[in-house]
């Protein structure tokens, strides 16, 4: 299969190519830029030198069909959503790595990306790509929009919860961290190091651009969600995510059950781990993989339940689950060229 990556010099692009440079069905053909076409690529990622020497080239759909079957847009919002009709046209496949075709509602995107949302036909053929829980409509998806790091993360994690109707909705509550390079490669005030280093900071509080996409999962599961409360901070450390969960649970539990139910839902899941009573997952046991790992409590005393969920927010999160579906899409085994363990330490 022959695939080429827009938005390849930034990182779920830079991360793309690391991946799939392994992948045994993928060929990657070229490498596209808006800003940097000429250029090699390895001038913008010396790591890479005389490994991809090849130049950037420009956008044009009518050229990429002659040589590519699909293509990975790793690009800022904004540009699926007018960049994916062009490629369905010319008969290419898409998998977004953006938020522009995961809401269903035009007006939700509008409303959270203060930008114009991408036509309705194509956000309605759009398929979300969280493979865990929607393998078949991957399997047959053309236009695939690839969730969002913390997305990925919180609805990994309270899944099995959302299903079984374990919780009073009203009293969730998602608390994620994030690590830099979930901002991108573009340096801005927030990123710069004197900011970020020695520091903690939360950021778009009750703004985040992610809120209505991880409502619209969990509703998928339960339609009585209810608008959720979720906060995001900024950690000094370049990747992962850990998003903590609490909610009340609408019965008493022990741990051992509820882990039970966890093992049940994800044990033909090859990339969920869920962790044994009394251990919790940290960042650095997912970091460079395309695992989701998950922890869980129930509090006797407050009777309240508490998920941890980890990712690496550039695999899991982004280039690894794109590539998941990608498998899916194709007919393989979804861990084809994913199946490597974390970095360590
Ligand atoms: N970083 C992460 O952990 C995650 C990111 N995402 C999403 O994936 C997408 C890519 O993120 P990330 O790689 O971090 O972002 P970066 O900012 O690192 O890279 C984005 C790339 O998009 C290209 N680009 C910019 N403007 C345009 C344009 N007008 N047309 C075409 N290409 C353009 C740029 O390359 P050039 O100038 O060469 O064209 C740039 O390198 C974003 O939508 C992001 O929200 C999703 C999950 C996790
Ligand atoms: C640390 C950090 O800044 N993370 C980014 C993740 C953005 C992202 O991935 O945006 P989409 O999924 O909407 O494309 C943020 O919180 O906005």
């Amino acid at each position: 299969m022959k695939v080429a990556i827009v938005g390849a010099t930034g990182y779920g692009g830079a991360e793309l190519i690391r991946l799939l440079n392994h992948h045994p069905e993928a060929e990657i053909v070229t490498l596209h830029s808006s800003s940097q076409q000429g250029l090699k690529y390895s001038e913008s990622y010396p790591h890479l030198h005389d490994i991809w020497n090849d130049n950037l080239v420009d956008i044009n759909p009518e050229e990429m069909a002659k040589k590519v079957d699909l293509v990975f847009l790793a690009t800022p919002s904004g540009i699926s959503s007018k960049l994916t009709p062009q490629l369905k046209e010319q008969g290419l496949k898409v998998i977004d790595l953006s938020g522009d075709l995961r809401l269903k509602n035009s007006e939700d995107y509008e409303r959270w990306y203060k930008k114009d949302a991408a036509p309705n036909e194509i956000l309605e053929e759009a398929v979300y790509g969280l493979p865990e829980w929607f393998k078949e409509e991957i399997q047959n998806a053309e236009i695939l929009a690839n969730p969002g790091c913390y997305p990925t993360a919180v609805t990994l994690g309270l899944a099995p919860l959302l299903q079984q109707d374990l919780i009073a909705l009203d009293t969730l509550i998602i608390d994620a961290k994030s690590g830099v390079s979930g901002a991108g490669r573009s340096p801005s005030a927030a990123t710069h190091f004197a900011e970020l280093n020695d520091n903690f900071k939360i950021y778009k509080v009750n703004q985040h651009q992610h809120i209505p996409e991880i409502e619209q999962t969990l509703r998928r599961w339960n339609e009585a969600v209810q608008p959720i409360t979720f906060s995001t901070h900024l950690v000094p450390m370049t990747r992962g995510i850990m998003a903590t969960m609490y909610a009340k649970a609408k019965s008493e539990f022990s741990t051992e059950q509820l882990l039970e139910i966890y093992y049940e839902a994800y044990h033909e899941k090859p990339f969920v781990r869920v962790r044994p009573k009394g251990v919790f997952p940290s960042t650095k046991e997912v970091y460079g993989s395309n695992y989701c790992d998950i922890g869980l409590a129930y509090d006797e005393r407050t009777g309240r339940i508490t998920v941890v969920s980890v990712i690496d927010n550039l695999v899991k999160g982004a280039a690894g689950q794109a590539i998941q579906n990608f498998n899916i899409m194709m007919g393989l085994d979804e861990r084809t060229g994913l199946n490597f363990i974390p970095v360590y330490p």
